[in-house]
């Protein structure tokens, strides 16, 4: 079994994505353990705000079986990969953290280098592992938080 953290971003009918996402994700992998959802304004466009988590469960999918089931579940939520990079989705699920491994496993870069580049996706993380270590850069995140320049985001934790 691995263990693994996504990290999950909709700003397209966000509550309806967001929650059924959290139970396809649980349907397909079991126990699911969640971090608080932030709200936060769009990054890298100008879009609607998002909301995001992180959420860690355990898997005996490989990486890239994993990163494909994870896609299946984007596509359940009507995700439109024609636009471009950056703009709106209904649902967005990246991987995180495979266990400890550090590398590109099936086209998929691990850890994805957007914990340490924005607030949305490190404070979910803090919440739910500050004293686990990144795997690459061999510091917790909650030290990682600590050193994070907070003036680059805004975010604030919302009740569904
Ligand atoms: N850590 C990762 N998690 C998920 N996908 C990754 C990761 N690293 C690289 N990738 C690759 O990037 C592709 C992302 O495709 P996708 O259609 O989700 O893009 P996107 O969601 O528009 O990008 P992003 O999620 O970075 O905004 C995946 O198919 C995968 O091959
Ligand atoms: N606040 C916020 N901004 C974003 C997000 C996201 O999940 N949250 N995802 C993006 C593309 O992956 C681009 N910008």
């Amino acid at each position: 079994m691995a263990v693994v953290y996504v990290s999950i971003g909709s700003n397209i009918d966000r509550e309806k994505n967001i929650k059924g996402c959290l139970q396809s994700l649980a349907q397909t992998f079991g126990g699911l353990t969640l971090s608080p959802i932030y709200e936060s304004e769009a990054v890298g466009f100008d879009g609607d705000n998002f909301y995001n988590l992180v959420a860690k469960f355990d898997t005996d999918l490989s990486v890239g079986e994993l990163n494909q089931a994870l896609k299946e579940i984007e596509d359940e939520y009507g995700r439109d990969r024609s636009g471009p990079r950056f703009s709106g989705r209904t649902l967005d699920i990246d991987i995180l953290t495979y266990d400890d491994l550090v590398g590109t496993f099936d086209g998929v870069e691990l850890p994805r280098d957007e914990i340490t580049k924005n607030a949305f996706v490190l404070l979910p993380m803090v919440d739910l592992a500050p004293d686990e270590k990144h795997p690459e850069l061999d510091v917790t995140y909650a030290r990682l938080w600590f050193f994070y320049d907070k003036e680059k985001q805004n975010l604030w934790q919302v009740e569904l």
